[in-house]
């Protein structure tokens, strides 16, 4: 029976995915959006994993659940043993190319993610378009708290420097994001 066929695969996949959410969901419960409706959190992780989904056409699984990921251990207690531990190794290693090192200066950090932005895995580049293109579209919807015009500014002026580092990637994301950088006249 055909279906039988079907549900090997297809019920692997939706356990994997249901895992990845399960876990961010319950790391990142106390957290936030900086929006002002205080959006929960677990909203931009799903989200960027939904941009690879319906609009880039990605369909590597280690890819999407990274994306799920892909803010665990960079802003909640999360250790890297604890996503090898559950996930496995090529996610954790997703996992950790997009992972900043928040005890670094500010500055180091962003500097950091221009620079590894070349040489990082294409499956890495892929969940940083989408953390990117998920961020600016956000900022478009609204301005976080206490962020001033500036800065939001600022904020376009480095994603395009960390996103001419994952370019020949995904031409949708890269179009998408392009679009939003003319809106502000970033180049
Ligand atoms: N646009 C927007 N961003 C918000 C909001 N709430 C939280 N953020 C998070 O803020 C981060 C960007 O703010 P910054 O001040 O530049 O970064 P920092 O947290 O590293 O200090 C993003 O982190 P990130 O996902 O790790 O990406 P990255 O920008 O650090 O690469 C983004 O997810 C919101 O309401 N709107
Ligand atoms: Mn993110």
């Amino acid at each position: 029976m055909s279906s039988v066929n079907n549900n090997d695969n297809s019920s692997n996949t939706v356990e994997k995915l249901i895992k990845c959410i399960n876990f961010a969901a319950i790391k990142h419960k106390d957290q936030r959006r900086l929006d002002p409706e205080n959006t929960p959190y677990i909203n931009h992780p799903i989200g960027v994993a939904y941009i690879l989904t319906e609009e880039a056409k990605v369909t590597d699984i280690d890819v999407i659940q990274a994306a799920i990921l892909h803010d665990t251990v960079e802003d909640t207690k999360t250790t890297f043993e604890e996503i090898e531990t559950h996930f496995g190794s090529k996610v954790c290693s997703i996992v950790a190319e997009v992972t900043d090192d928040k005890t670094l200066p500010k500055e180091t950090r962003k500097a950091l993610q221009i620079e590894h932005a070349p040489t990082s895995s294409r499956e890495a580049k892929l969940v940083k378009l989408a953390d990117k293109l998920y961020n600016l579209r956000d900022l478009e919807r609204a301005v976080p708290r206490k962020w001033t015009v500036d800065r939001v500014q600022q904020y376009f002026c480095w994603s395009k420097k960390v996103v001419d580092g994952l370019r020949g990637t995904n031409k949708c994301m890269e179009d998408n994001l392009d679009c939003l950088f003319k809106k502000r006249n970033v180049d």
